[in-house]
């Protein structure tokens, strides 16, 4: 397993399809700040280095979660995109570490991650690139637009479709050249593998699980607070 690594946590975006009346990463889960739950949950993995979160630069929040001040969490200012926000707070790390440095880019709204996962992507030997991602469980269509009405082109093959979650891992100095090349190629960039893909890479995909959700829309609330209220639930062994 590695140790050692540093984890970037994405958290500048605005929620635009959870339209709520802030950033959804500071809507309440269970009583606590999605992105509170999100760096609690990181700071219990083992062989943790620290954690550089990328917050927009009119986020007011921040300093008021109980993590702020924990000594493994540094800050910088993200941007206009995903892939910036990543880029600045690799850019952050890249002055103080070393190239090789193990890093893991985890979205702030997957606070439900589990950790027999984040073992299993700390645990392969045979990449250094990886991330967590599902088998498409579901059929898939691709669709096209009939006066603009969303209808059914065709269905794909899903024998070899998987859906991308994060944590998504990679050498710092790698990941950092291939995503500030991509974006300045303008590459569409969604994920830290589409970036490293771009340049002849081929990540590793480790199977996750299904409770690993984005929180995005408003309905995905009420799933992640019951992934997370099973999760924590005082049981036999641990009451
Ligand atoms: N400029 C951006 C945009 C997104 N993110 C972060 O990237 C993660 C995944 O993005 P997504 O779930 O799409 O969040 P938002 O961009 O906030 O959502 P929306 O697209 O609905 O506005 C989130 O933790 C989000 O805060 C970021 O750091 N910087
Ligand atoms: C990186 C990601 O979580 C993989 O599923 C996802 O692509 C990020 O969310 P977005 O909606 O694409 O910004």
């Amino acid at each position: 397993m590695i140790t050692d690594y540093w984890v970037v946590v994405p958290a500048a975006g605005a929620g635009k399809r959870m339209g709520a009346d802030r950033p959804k990463q500071y809507l309440p889960l269970l009583g606590r700040p999605l992105l509170s739950l999100t760096l609690h949950n990181i700071l219990s993995w083992p062989g943790l280095a620290g954690i550089v979160v990328a917050l927009s630069g009119e986020d007011k929040f921040f300093p008021y979660l109980k993590e702020a001040k924990h000594p493994l969490v540094h800050t910088v200012t993200g941007g206009e995109e995903r892939a910036d926000s990543v880029l600045a707070a690799l850019q952050f790390l890249l002055e103080r570490e070393d190239e090789d440095t193990p890093v893991l880019v985890h979205d702030a709204a997957r606070p439900c991650v589990a950790l027999d996962d984040i073992a299993a992507l700390l645990d392969i030997s045979t990449s250094t690139i990886a991330l967590l991602a599902r088998p498409a469980s579901d059929t898939v269509k691709h669709s096209l637009s009939v006066h603009g009405v969303p209808c059914v082109e065709q269905t794909l093959d899903r024998t070899q479709i998987w859906l991308a979650q994060t944590p998504q891992r990679a050498p710092l100095g790698l990941l950092h050249s291939c995503l500030s090349r991509a974006l300045e190629q303008g590459e569409m960039v969604t994920d830290e593998a589409s970036a490293l893909e771009a340049y002849g890479h081929s990540p590793q995909l480790v199977e996750g699980q299904g409770d690993n959700i984005k929180v995005t829309r408003p309905s995905d609330i009420l799933v992640a607070e019951t992934i997370l209220r099973l999760r924590y639930a005082p049981t036999e062994d641990n009451r």
